[in-house]
């Protein structure tokens, strides 16, 4: 290479935008261009080593980031990992908020060229993508009118919900849950009312049921509850919970003066059920329940 070319190729790498850096088989570092000096915040010191480059970081917090307490302890499992293999990649962040695809390729005669790139923006979209698709999930799953978990998601997770009480021999039950009259409350009081009274019956089952209960809405004026490792008596005892929250509830000031009750049908899981045949179960003696007077548990 002539010397023309070789100035021209340094000027070249000093412009880029892609940081590069070079370090002798002893890790001196022979070269930086102001990218990389930069992107690493290199102090300008004499005989720079990449291991005084990486405890400058560490010291001053510039540059790259690393997320050990112990830099003796982090120097050491990287150290083991460079030159170990002839080309090393991996992602980095920096305390400015960048992030780096590093490539790091080691000579036979142990120099180290590295070549950052600054991916910072397709990181951001990355986020910006795994946010909205954990979005999605949520409102493929969620009620929007009550925040509680949908049809579609309650009828996918209560056959994980069987297999897991079979697999621990454990007990579980279903209740559904029917509002009395309802059609009467969106006649009298309108539909907007039918929208607070479904939703104040949603907010008193989450303060009334355990974490791990599933409750769920999967019709208009219908909700399903899985009770994982639960007998029949205790699941219709939180249903009387709920129920009797809603008799002690202060209506004036919760429900503009209406009031409510619903129905509830409870059947356990028996070893020849499948999921289907629990519901039907739950089903038919919901509409007992109906038939019985309403406001009424029954299992
Ligand atoms: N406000 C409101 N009403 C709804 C919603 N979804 C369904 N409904 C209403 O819920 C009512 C359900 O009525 P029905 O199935 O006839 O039952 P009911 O009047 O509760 O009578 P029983 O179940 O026999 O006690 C209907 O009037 C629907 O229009 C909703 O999201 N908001």
């Amino acid at each position: 290479m002539s010397d023309t070319t070789e100035h021209t190729l340094l000027a070249c790498f000093d412009e880029s935008v892609q940081g590069v850096a070079l370090f002798d088989s002893q890790d001196v570092m022979l070269y930086a261009n102001s990218a990389f000096r930069s992107m690493l915040a290199v102090p300008v010191v004499d005989s720079l080593t990449w291991e005084g480059l990486m405890r400058n970081c560490h010291a001053k917090r510039k540059g790259l980031i690393i997320a050990d307490d112990d830099i003796g302890a982090w120097l050491s499992r990287v150290q083991r990992k460079r030159r170990a293999a002839s080309v090393r990649t991996f992602e980095s962040d920096l305390f400015d908020g960048r992030w780096l695809w590093v490539v790091e390729s080691t000579h036979a005669d142990g120099h180290v060229m590295v070549v950052a790139t600054d991916i910072t923006e397709l990181k951001t979209t990355e986020r910006t993508l795994r946010q909205a698709r954990d979005t999605a999930l949520v409102h493929a799953n969620t009620d929007s009118l009550t925040g509680l978990f949908n049809r579609r998601y309650a009828l996918d997770w209560l056959p994980k919900e069987i297999q897991a009480a079979r697999l621990g021999h454990r007990s579980l039950c279903v209740g559904l849950i029917d509002l009395d009259d309802f059609k009467e409350v969106n006649d009298t009081h309108g539909h907007q009312m039918g929208d607070h009274v479904l939703k104040h019956l949603a907010d008193k089952m989450r303060c009334h049921m355990r974490p791990a209960d599933t409750i769920s809405r999967i019709g208009g004026d219908e909700f399903l509850i899985i009770f994982p490792d639960t007998s029949l008596a205790d699941a219709s005892c939180a249903l009387s919970r709920v129920r009797q929250a809603i008799a002690h509830a202060d209506v004036t000031v919760e429900l503009a003066g209406v009031k409510y009750s619903f129905s509830a049908g409870i059947a356990e899981l028996s070893h020849e059920d499948t999921s289907k045949s629990l519901l039907q179960r739950a089903d038919t003696v919901l509409y007992a329940a109906k038939r019985g007077g309403r406001g009424l548990n029954m299992m």
